[in-house]
């Protein structure tokens, strides 16, 4: 069985590679690091270790790579051949690699392949794997479209593990946090009978992404874009700051309830899973930096991202929110001179009137969201 993953960074072969490789799959990786693909093809296998007093190792084997950059035939020739494919590269390289996938979609009905396999992007954000259909089917033609209806799934998913920035003279070698969790969308599969272990399948997956997305990922970069104000460096430092953790469980007592009042999830379960997030973010085994999770700062501030979204469905639903808003206010205050999208933020900051940063940024609209807009604004300046 073979699997064709794209993106050989933290998650994918920290968390997705382990999963394939235990399924029993030969894994391709897909990615421009060429350090990290010439290793892949030397070395054929990788070692990952527990962030827990034990250190545990798992060796994940059966892997090779190919760089996209330099030889792009060879992924439309693996697509091909694959039986599943997944991605876990970033939401704003998706449509650059739909083409690659459109191009193994073209082949695989080229060479009469009629087996069914699903395309799963493992990426934080709602409906990844169907944004991704989205980039895919612009380059496919009526034919190729119909061909991809029926035999090509885009199942969304929803993928937890905190894998941080590595720097170890092995390429390869990765430290992620023990707590895993992948949830696919059973009713978008083409192929249900290809069932991994270790992931779960749901019929619905919106409450698995929004509990995931707006406790793990609101909660995270709280601890990011707080932590960065007063003046930490890593997750783990900014965590034991009471003022930082108090606003962590002010964002989370927030969106847990609009989980609640969304989803119907039982109280006590949110609490413990949100309590289990916080225990995650303060693992003395697992040094995660704040630039890291507090990246790509604009994209973070989207409209359906962890703040703007919450932040809009709450007041819907006439919940609390101010603890969000603040911590979407220290957003614009993120600095990483090494982040183009936290550069770019800076530069916006300084040319626009303030309204006008925060209306392009969140994409709230003028009219329909004007009261949000002036809260924001008013936050921001406070
Ligand atoms: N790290 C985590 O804790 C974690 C957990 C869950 C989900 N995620 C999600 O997984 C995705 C990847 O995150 P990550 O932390 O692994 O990032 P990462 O930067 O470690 O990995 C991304 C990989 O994509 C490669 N890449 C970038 N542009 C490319 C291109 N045009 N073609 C081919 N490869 C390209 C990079 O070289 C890199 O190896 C993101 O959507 C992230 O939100 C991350
Ligand atoms: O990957 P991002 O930039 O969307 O978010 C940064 C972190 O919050 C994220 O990578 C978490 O570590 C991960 O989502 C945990 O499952």
């Amino acid at each position: 069985m073979k699997a064709l993953h794209f993106g050989a960074g933290n998650i994918g072969r920290g968390f997705i590679g382990e999963v394939l490789a235990k399924n029993g799959f030969e894994i391709t990786f897909v990615d421009v690091n060429e350090k990290v693909i010439t290793a892949l093809n030397e070395k054929h296998e990788y070692l990952i270790q527990l962030a827990e007093p034990t250190k545990k190792q798992i060796k994940v084997t059966g892997v090779a790579g190919i760089n996209n950059a330099k030889e792009p035939a060879k992924v439309a020739q693996a697509f091909a051949k694959a039986d599943i494919v997944t991605t876990a590269i970033g939401p704003k390289i998706l449509p650059l690699i739909a083409p690659l996938i459109a191009a193994g979609i073209k082949l695989r009905r080229k060479n009469d392949n009629y087996q069914k396999i699903d395309v799963i992007a493992c990426e934080n954000m709602i409906g990844g794997s169907q944004f991704l259909k989205t980039e895919v089917y612009k380059h496919l033609d009526a034919a190729t479209k119909a061909f991809a209806d029926e035999y090509i799934g885009f199942p969304n998913a929803a993928v937890d593990r905190i894998v941080p920035q590595q720097s170890h003279a092995d390429p390869l070698f990765v430290v992620v946090e023990p707590f895993k969790e992948w949830v696919i969308d059973e009713s978008q599969l083409k192929d249900p009978a290809l069932k991994l272990k270790d992931v779960h399948y749901a019929k619905q997956l919106e409450p698995y992404i929004e509990r995931k997305l707006f406790s793990v990922n609101t909660g995270h970069a709280t601890v990011a874009y707080t932590g960065q104000v007063y003046g930490y460096d890593t997750i783990g430092e900014a965590i034991k700051d009471k003022r930082v953790l108090d606003q962590v469980k002010a964002v989370l007592a927030e969106t847990r309830e609009l989980l609640l009042a969304k989803w119907g999830f039982e109280r006590a379960e949110l609490e413990a899973y949100q309590q289990k997030i916080i225990e995650r973010f303060e693992n003395p085994e697992l040094s995660d930096e704040i630039t890291r999770v507090g990246r790509t700062p604009i994209r973070k501030l989207g409209y359906d991202e962890r703040f703007i979204r919450p932040i809009r469905e709450a007041k819907l639903h006439g919940l609390s929110y101010q603890a969000l808003l603040k911590t979407a206010s220290d957003i614009y205050r993120f600095n990483d001179p090494a982040d183009p999208e936290s550069q770019q933020l800076k530069e916006m900051l300084t040319t626009l009137p303030l309204i006008e940063v925060i209306y392009q940024t969140t994409g709230l609209d003028k009219q329909k969201d004007a009261t949000l807009l002036a809260e924001l604004k008013a936050q921001c300046e406070r």
